[in-house]
């Protein structure tokens, strides 16, 4: 089985590939365990193109690589699996076209009755959020820290996302959090890759 644990990554919005493509590439081998395609606004071309370079990047080191939202994405460059949340379609139809192996992330915001459901759905992860309020997301629910405590009974690793940083990070970890999924703590950091670093380390 895949072990969903660590600093996950999720890719900034991006323009330019290339751009895109050098700045992942400064966080990855500096202790990035799961890196996420997101991007929200690119044509399907663009992003073809941009999650493709990211999946040969993931691949030569050995960083699991899942897309959001978009399981025909997924697919199309053999990526690890895929994020889904309320709007992005069944876990059943993702598995269906993805594999029994793949990785499936569900957001469950800050409601465990939604853990509960992902887990008999076959989710191979929850994700909670957000824990400190985002800049990336403002108008993301506030989720308690709690959560990560009450979902241990569900059996299936936990995911933290929004607003976390190098300074907040280890109270997210403390909490019974698996993974903590970072986008501005981690590219927006003054030092990115001394950001994944101190992250990553809190899982030693
Ligand atoms: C690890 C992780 N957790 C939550 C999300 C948010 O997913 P969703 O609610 O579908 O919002 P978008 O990211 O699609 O805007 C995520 N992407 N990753
Ligand atoms: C994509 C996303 N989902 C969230 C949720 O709460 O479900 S918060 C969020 C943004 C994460 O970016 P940052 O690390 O910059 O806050
Ligand atoms: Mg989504």
């Amino acid at each position: 089985m895949t072990v969903i644990k660590g600093l996950y990554a999720v890719s900034p919005e991006a323009e330019d590939s290339e751009q895109l493509l050098a700045k992942v590439s400064r966080v990855l081998d500096n202790g990035v365990a799961i890196l996420q395609y997101r991007n929200k606004s690119a044509n399907t071309v663009r992003r073809l193109r941009q999650a493709s370079l990211l999946a040969s990047l993931c691949k030569s080191r050995r960083v699991l690589f899942l897309i959001n939202d978009d399981v025909t994405l997924a697919r199309a460059v053999e990526a690890d699996g895929v994020h889904l949340g309320k709007t992005d379609g069944s876990v059943a139809d993702a598995r269906a076209i993805l594999g029994k192996n793949a990785i499936i992330g569900v957001s469950c915001y800050n409601d465990i009755a939604l853990a509960e459901q992902a887990a008999r759905d076959g989710a191979s992860y929850i994700a909670f959020g957000a824990v400190y309020p985002s800049r990336t997301k403002p108008n993301a629910v506030a989720a308690p820290l709690s959560l990560f405590a009450e979902a241990k009974r569900l059996g299936l690793p936990s995911v933290a996302i929004g607003g976390i940083t190098p300074d907040n990070a280890a109270e997210v970890v403390a909490a019974g959090a698996s993974a903590i999924a970072v986008i501005g703590g981690l590219f927006d950091a003054p030092d990115p890759a001394a950001a994944a670093r101190q992250m990553a380390a809190l899982f030693d």
